[in-house]
């Protein structure tokens, strides 16, 4: 099968991007494993999967697979990339367009100068919601560590989802925080039967905080977007954070907004980027 695609990224958190609507794209769970490799594949942290809408009042349906291959509710940067995407391949000329996700409808928005706006629905603090194994909501939940790590037998997590499951902590310097040692071990805790992604979020003030994320099935990236809605959703929560707040990640900055009111919207704006088009054979 030739499979052509694209190449974007949003602040560094890469995708191929593959137009599941003018090809016949079938593609297995090793297939995706094998792409994402950054030496003998294309390399990726996310595949965005491009597909026709089920629900005749929405524009399209799009899929989201970790570099694991494991198939996800939803992708704040990847839905950047996504608008980006059919409005370049001609596959729509509209500016707002309604998708349908795994985890649920998004309204994205391409602005005059290029970024993209994103409702991305009402965070969701109950456990059940991400799934978290808790007995009641709570703005904080303390973790057990299965053994001591980075000298710590216990973290303090806040539990938000974004349609797919995050775990935020709060750190001193996000530059010094035990991502690498910590991540791996929350990602796979007992309490999040399937699986988290894991913030580290710094406050730097009220409305500027700087976010590393160890992803789901991918590990750490140089930004996640619904990792960046997660930790200023629960920043707001615990009354720590303004309506309207910049994320700053490794790859760069985004600006999230949200009135704090449950079931409101909270908006994520931020860049795209085209890298390469590609084409590629696979057995
Ligand atoms: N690793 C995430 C999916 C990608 C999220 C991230 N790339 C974003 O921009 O939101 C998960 O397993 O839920």
């Amino acid at each position: 099968m030739l499979l052509n695609f694209t190449k974007m990224h949003g602040l560094g958190n890469d995708f191929m991007v593959v137009d599941g609507i003018t090809q016949r794209v079938r593609l297995t769970t090793e297939q995706i494993g094998e792409l994402s490799d950054r030496h003998t594949g294309v390399g990726f942290d996310q595949l965005l999967l491009v597909e026709p809408p089920r629900h005749p009042d929405m524009d399209f349906r799009y899929r989201i697979f970790n570099a694991d291959g494991s198939e996800v509710e939803n992708c704040g940067n990847g839905a950047r990339c996504f608008a980006r995407f059919v409005r370049d391949k001609q596959l729509t000329r509209k500016r707002t367009l309604n998708v349908e996700t795994a985890g649920g409808p998004l309204t994205l928005i391409v602005t005059q100068n290029q970024q993209v706006r994103v409702d991305m629905g009402s965070p969701r603090f109950a456990p059940d919601s991400l799934p978290f194994i808790a007995d009641e909501d709570a703005l904080v939940h303390t973790l057990a560590l299965p053994a001591t790590t980075a000298g710590l037998t216990q973290v303090d997590v806040s539990v938000v989802s974004m349609g797919n499951p995050h775990a935020v902590l709060l750190v001193d310097d996000v530059e010094q925080a035990p991502v690498e040692a910590l991540g791996p071990v929350l990602e796979s805790h007992e309490r999040f039967p399937r699986r988290v992604n894991v913030g580290f979020m710094q406050i730097k003030n009220r409305s500027r905080i700087d976010l590393r994320v160890f992803e789901r099935g991918t590990g750490e990236t140089r930004a996640c977007g619904t990792g960046a809605c997660a930790a200023v959703a629960s920043g707001i929560r615990r009354g720590l954070l303004d309506t309207r707040t910049k994320v700053r990640l490794p790859g760069g900055t985004l600006t999230i907004e949200w009135s704090g009111h449950p079931d409101e919207s909270l908006f994520m704006t931020g860049p795209v980027a085209t890298v390469f088009e590609g084409r590629i054979e696979l057995e």
